[in-house]
């Protein structure tokens, strides 16, 4: 059974190059981290005091403004980043998906880098070998797959990367809000792919912006506030109050079509 746990839990990044007058001026900021000076070296804390617990099933999407955390929290929650003060217990494989076009190699192939990135995302070489033909055809690269990736356009890499990225079987699966800065057209034809990836993961967490990726993809969600955690529950609710009206209420005829009728977010508070 995979699982989070993280108990009030800071993480901080000292500043070692910044400026005491241009620090000034940040503080006065409505975005990011607090920043503290009290030191010799002025302190951003991204996270302060954060305690979860996630489980198997959770699909908790990550909500707030620039700089309020969600990004640190993901990285915390993979294990990636360590809590400076408190702790953490990852139980399961993460797969971290912050950044499409991490783990790609410019000068190798399509077919090289879906390996590559496979074996990034925690898959062996064999399972890999038995997903490329599938990923090659959801790309539409063709031939393009045999030429080094430098080669490739950015929407070509996205589509590269979004095949590999949504065929893998994640214990744990953590996305960063870049998934969705795809062309439309093409959004729509991995959405399906996308939709089985969070069905097959145990556990998933999705930082994002868009209303319709939260509603179609998460049941219950966390509000990021400074570096807090503002508020934790049903992503009705909490959607509602960070965004100061019922984005439920406003769901596109495509989106409830794709929910169908039995979605537990449409009835009640959103799956709590
Ligand atoms: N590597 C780092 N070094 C110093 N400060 C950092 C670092 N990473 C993040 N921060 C700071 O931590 C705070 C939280 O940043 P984070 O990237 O987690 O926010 P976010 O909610 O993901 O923002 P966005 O929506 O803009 O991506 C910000 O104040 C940011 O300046």
């Amino acid at each position: 059974m995979v699982s989070i746990d993280v108990w009030n839990a800071s993480v901080d990044f000292p500043i070692f190059d910044a400026k005491s007058r241009s620090l000034k001026k940040l503080a006065l900021g409505k975005v990011g981290g607090k920043i503290g000076s009290e030191g010799r070296v002025p302190i951003i804390e991204a996270l302060h005091d954060i305690t979860l617990s996630l489980k198997d099933g959770d699909r908790v999407g990550l909500v707030g403004h620039n700089g309020a955390g969600k990004s640190t929290l993901l990285r915390l929650l993979a294990g990636i980043y360590e809590p400076t003060r408190g702790n953490s217990r990852i139980i399961g494989k993460v797969a971290p998906v912050f950044d499409l076009g991490v783990g790609m190699d410019p000068e190798i192939s399509g077919y090289e880098n879906i390996m590559i990135r496979g074996l990034f995302l925690g898959m062996t070489r064999k399972e890999m070998e038995k997903r490329v033909d599938d990923i090659a055809e959801f790309t539409e690269l063709g031939d393009y797959l045999q030429m080094p990736l430098r080669t490739y356009s950015t929407g070509m890499r996205v589509r590269l990367a979004l095949g590999v990225v949504t065929s893998i079987n994640p214990e744990i699966l953590l996305l960063d809000e870049g998934i969705g800065a795809v062309d439309a057209a093409f959004m729509a034809k991995a959405r399906d792919r996308l939709k089985d990836l969070v069905k097959r993961s145990g556990l998933l967490v999705f930082a994002n912006h868009s209303d319709e990726f939260l509603i179609e993809f998460c049941d219950t969600a966390i509000w990021m506030d400074e570096g807090h955690v503002k508020m934790h529950g049903g992503l009705r609710e909490v959607l509602t109050a960070y965004k100061g009206h019922d984005p439920f209420e406003r769901i596109s005829p495509e989106l409830l079509a794709r929910l169908g009728h039995s979605s537990p977010v449409l009835s009640g508070n959103g799956g709590e």
